[in-house]
Formats: C-alpha cells, structure tokens, sequence
C-alpha cells in the first residue's frame, strides 16, 4: 500500500517510537536466541536498530540497502544497492541463525521475503507491521491496518493545527 492510497494515517513521535522499540526488544530478551550482531534494512530499519542494539549491547552492526521504487500507486522494482558485508560471512554462512533483522515497518512483505531470502535463519524483527506482511515477521510490536499510512518522525515537522471549531 503506498501512501496515496493509504485512508488511514497513524502518525509516530520521536518519543512513541522509542516506547515501542524498546518495547520490541523486551519481547525479543522473551526468546532463548541470542544474537552475535544486527543486520539493519536502511534507511527506516536505522533508528529501530540504535535503539535495539543499545538494549541488547551489540556492537556489531551491519546494514543491507534496498531502493524501492515506487510509482503514483505501486511499490515498483527492488534493488539491493548493498548486502551485507565480509565482517558477518561467518556469521551468515548457515543462515544467520545468530543474527537479528531490524527494520521500522513490514507492509507487503516485499522487502522481508528479499531479506529472508538472503538470510533464511535470521530472526526478522519491525516495529511496526501490516496485514499483508506479518506471516513474514517473527517479532513485532504494533499491527495497524493495510490501509494505513504510517508517518515516522523523521518525515515530519511541527505545522500549524486549524482549531477543531472555527
Ligand atoms: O513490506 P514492503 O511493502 O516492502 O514495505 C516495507 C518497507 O518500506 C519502507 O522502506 P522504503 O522502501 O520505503 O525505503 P526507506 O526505508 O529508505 O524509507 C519500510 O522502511 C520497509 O523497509
Ligand atoms: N513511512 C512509511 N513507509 C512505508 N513503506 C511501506 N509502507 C509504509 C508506511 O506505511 N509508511
Ligand atoms: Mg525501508
């Protein structure tokens, strides 16, 4: 669902985001796994993975890079501008079982199924997640609808507010 289409927008402050990653981490601290390093899909997967890896100390931070683009209405092609580096070849060699995926929102799952492909093992992890996405997710901590529009704060600004009554 790409923004012109969305009916419903759910707005998410600095402070609610950080709430709700840190709420993330504490149900990933529920699981056995333990994770040796993070692999974060930019851009929005950047900010979640700061937080994240503040919780759990981890240091060790990859990032994969994915353009979408995206037309008036659809989600277009995907290209990986980036995956994930020399540092974390060990680490990826039988899956990732030992890394933690991050990234902001799951919407219709096309950027997961690219990531779980190249790391089949990982434990995928977003703060945010869509219907249509969710059977890709393992941890997540806010589900909202397929037509809604999530605004992270990041992509806004104060701006005057007409009164309810005028
Ligand atoms: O489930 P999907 O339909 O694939 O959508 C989810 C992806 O879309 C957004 O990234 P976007 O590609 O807009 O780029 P950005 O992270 O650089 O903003 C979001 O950060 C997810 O990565
Ligand atoms: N910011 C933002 N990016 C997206 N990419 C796919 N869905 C969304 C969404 O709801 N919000
Ligand atoms: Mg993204």
């Amino acid at each position: 669902m790409s923004e012109p289409n969305a009916q419903k927008a759910f707005p998410v402050s600095w402070e609610q985001l950080h709430r709700d990653t840190r709420a993330l981490t504490w149900r990933l601290t529920a699981g056995e796994r333990k994770y040796k390093a993070i692999v974060c899909i930019t851009r929005g997967g950047l900010v979640p993975a700061l937080i994240v890896a503040r919780e759990l100390n981890i240091r060790l931070i990859d990032t994969i890079c994915i353009a979408s683009y995206h037309d008036y209405k659809e989600q277009g092609d995907s290209q990986i501008m980036k995956g994930i580096g020399p540092e974390l070849a060990a680490l990826a060699a039988d899956g990732g079982s030992e890394i933690l995926l991050i990234d902001d929102l799951v919407d219709t799952g096309k950027t997961a199924r690219i990531v779980r492909d190249m790391l089949p093992k990982a434990h995928f992890a977003t703060v945010y997640a869509k219907p249509m996405g969710r059977p890709l997710v393992d941890t997540f901590v806010t589900e909202v609808s397929q037509d809604t529009w999530i605004y992270f704060p990041w992509d806004m600004g104060l701006s005057f507010v007409p009164p309810i009554v005028s």
